[in-house]
This record gives C-alpha cells, sequence and structure tokens, in this order.
C-alpha cells in the first residue's frame, strides 16, 4: 500500500519567499511556490483513508503512552472540566471538534511557551543553526526528523517500520505521529526545568500540520526561513551523507525530498509569510555568517528587554 504514496523524483528547484525575491541579485534561480500539481503517482482515496486512519491510531497510541505523566495545560477563560486522562472517546471529541471549528484549547499558553519553526529545505543548515542559538539564547532545539528517527529506533515501536518507509521516500509522516511525539518532547523539557522557549526544527512541513499543531500544541511566535539554493544543498546533503548513516542523504531519497519541500512544504512558508511571521535568512554562506544574521533576529526579538 505505501508503494501507491511514492512520488517521482523533481527536478532541482529552488525556494523563495515574497520577502526574498528583493534577493533575486544572489540567487541563480527561484522559484514561488506553486499549487501542488497532480500526478499519475496521487494516492487513492481508500490509500489516504488508510494512511490517515493509520495517523489517527498512531497519535491516540502515542498520547495515551504519555497520559500518565503532567500535562502543563493552558487555563481557558471560560470553565472547562479539569484534567483528565486522555482516552480514546476524549481524542475523537477533539477530533470532532477541529472538524467542526469548535473552539479547542490549546496544551500550552503562548504567554507561558514560545515557539519558533524552523524551516528550509533539507540540507539547508537548519540544525546546525539550532544548536548554535541553543548555547547563545537558551533554546530548546526539538527536531522533528530526530524524534521520528527515535521513534523509528525505539524498540518494540509500532511506527518503525511507517517511519522508516516514510523517511526513505522523502514523504511526510501522517502529522497526528509528529504532533504526538513534539507535544510529549515539549512537556518532558518543561518538566525537567529545560525552559519554555523551544526551536521546532523541520516542522510543520504541510499546511495541515501547522493549522493542527497551533490549535492544539500553541500558536507559534515566528518562522525562521533558511533560504538556500538546491544545488548548495544538494552538495551538502551529499557530503553528509558519506558519514551521516540516515537512510534519506542519498540522490534519490534527496530528489525525492526537494520535490516535497518545493510541492508541500514551501507553501507552509507563504502561509506564514502573509501573517509577517517570517524571517528569511540566506544560507549560501559560511556558517559563520549565516549564524550573524540569525543572531541580529534574535538579538531583536529575544533579547531579555523583549521578554
Ligand atoms: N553554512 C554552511 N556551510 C557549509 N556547510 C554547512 C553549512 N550549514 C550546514 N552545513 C553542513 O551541511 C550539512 C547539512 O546541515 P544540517 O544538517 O544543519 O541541515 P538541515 O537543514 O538540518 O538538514 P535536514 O533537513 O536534512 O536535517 C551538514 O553536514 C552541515 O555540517
Ligand atoms: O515533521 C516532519 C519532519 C520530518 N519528517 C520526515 O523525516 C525526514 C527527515 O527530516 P529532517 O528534517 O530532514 O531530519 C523527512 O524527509 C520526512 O520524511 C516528517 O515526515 N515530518
Amino acid at each position: 500500500m505505501f508503494r501507491t504514496l511514492i512520488k517521482r523524483a523533481a527536478s532541482q528547484p529552488r525556494f523563495t519567499t515574497a520577502k526574498a525575491v528583493n534577493k533575486q541579485v544572489i540567487s541563480k534561480r527561484f522559484y514561488t511556490g506553486e499549487a501542488p500539481k497532480k500526478e499519475n503517482g496521487t494516492p487513492s482515496v481508500p490509500a489516504m483513508l488508510a494512511v490517515a486512519s493509520m495517523g489517527f491510531a498512531a497519535y491516540y497510541t502515542l498520547v495515551k503512552s504519555k497520559a500518565g505523566e503532567p500535562l502543563p495545560r493552558h487555563e481557558p477563560k471560560q470553565t472547562q472540566q479539569p484534567a483528565k486522562p486522555i482516552d480514546e472517546d476524549s481524542v475523537k471529541e477533539v477530533e470532532n471538534k477541529v472538524e467542526v471549528s469548535e473552539a479547542v484549547v490549546p496544551a500550552f499558553s503562548e504567554k507561558d511557551v514560545t515557539v519558533v519553526f524552523v524551516l528550509g529545505g533539507p540540507g539547508a543548515g537548519k540544525g546546525t543553526q539550532c544548536e548554535n542559538l541553543t548555547k547563545d539564547y537558551g533554546f530548546v532545539h526539538l527536531s522533528a526528523g530526530d524524534l521520528l528517527r527515535e521513534e523509528q529506533k525505539r524498540p518494540g515501536s509500532k511506527y518503525g517500520e511507517l517511519i522508516n518507509h516514510y523517511i526513505r521516500e522523502g514523504l511526510i509522516v501522517p502529522m497526528e505521529v509528529t504532533i504526538a511525539l513534539l507535544q510529549q518532547a515539549m512537556t518532558e523539557a518543561i518538566a525537567a526545568n529545560k525552559g519554555t522557549r523551544f526551536l521546532i526544527d523541520g516542522f510543520p512541513r504541510k499546511m495541515d500540520q501547522a493549522i493542527k499543531f497551533e490549535e492544539v500544541v500553541v500558536p507559534s511566535k515566528m518562522v525562521l526561513y533558511f533560504e538556500c539554493p538546491e544545488e548548495v544543498m544538494l552538495k551538502r546533503l551529499m557530503k553528509r551523507g558519506e558519514s551521516s548513516g540516515r537512510v534519506d542523504d542519498n540522490i534519490e531519497s534527496i530528489q525525492k525530498r526537494f520535490r516535497v519541500f518545493k510541492d508541500t512544504s514551501f507553501p507552509v512558508i507563504e502561509a506564514f509569510e502573509k501573517q509577517n511571521k517570517v524571517q528569511t535568512v540566506t544560507c549560501d554562506q559560511s556558517v559563520e555568517d549565516v549564524y550573524k544574521n540569525v543572531k541580529r533576529i534574535f538579538d531583536t526579538l529575544f533579547s531579555e528587554d523583549s521578554q
């Protein structure tokens, strides 16, 4: 069944936001995000339903696995039932509420918890820059890809095979799995007093993930977008593939990841751009030079005075 979801290898695009169009002088090629094209390989409706139900089951199980842990909840203004362990019915209730657009209370308040989404193409340098930011600004770095890889390797994980397949094919794992892993990691970090400011690296990669995360976990404060020419990213990933051991650092998987980024993930950045939430940094420079630009943004937005 998974084979029906495999998409074809992409041509070699470059991605940019509206704000970054001014930087064409240094650009070799650029894209504005187009609506994703329908392909012959488009999954069938039964396949999509099967994946959606797998995703729901994954979310339920992962949420259930942490039900015993304390979950910091944002107290809503209106009267609310006291927090109770999540069971299947309450998860379904939340799903139904989302469907009919009723108010859903996020797990955390944006007053208490700061989330910065760190986005950019594969190999743009997101992880590298997040490590720097963690040291200098006390953010907790959560890479969605790392969390998925850990879950994939976890002995006894029900989702190991599923995650491995999606990663190898450069496809996006059903959002319920990823959101549950992120929420769990945030909850654990807060409980361990690691901090309440999070860099969520490599997520959201799809519009429905962005909407769902902000509804059920916490609204984001800003998006840090690492803009990078595709040929630069390709070179970096091929080099990283010499030692990373990652199943997707090979030319076939990289091409698929580029395609998914262009068709599915880049429109998410454009949507956040419309909300004036995106700060763009050009990555085709040394790690140090990229970081200088990142620091300028963080010094303005996250210095002690601006808290
Ligand atoms: N500015 C840079 N100049 C040269 N090499 C870089 C730069 N930034 C990162 N790299 C290298 O490129 C590779 C990819 O970087 P990194 O893992 O940070 O990217 P990423 O965006 O997190 O990738 P992915 O989304 O695939 O996880 C790494 O080997 C890293 O050391
Ligand atoms: O939100 C996410 C994040 C990642 N994935 C899958 O993981 C790989 C690798 O991600 P990196 O950010 O490059 O580490 C990605 O290609 C997806 O297959 C995901 O499904 N959802």
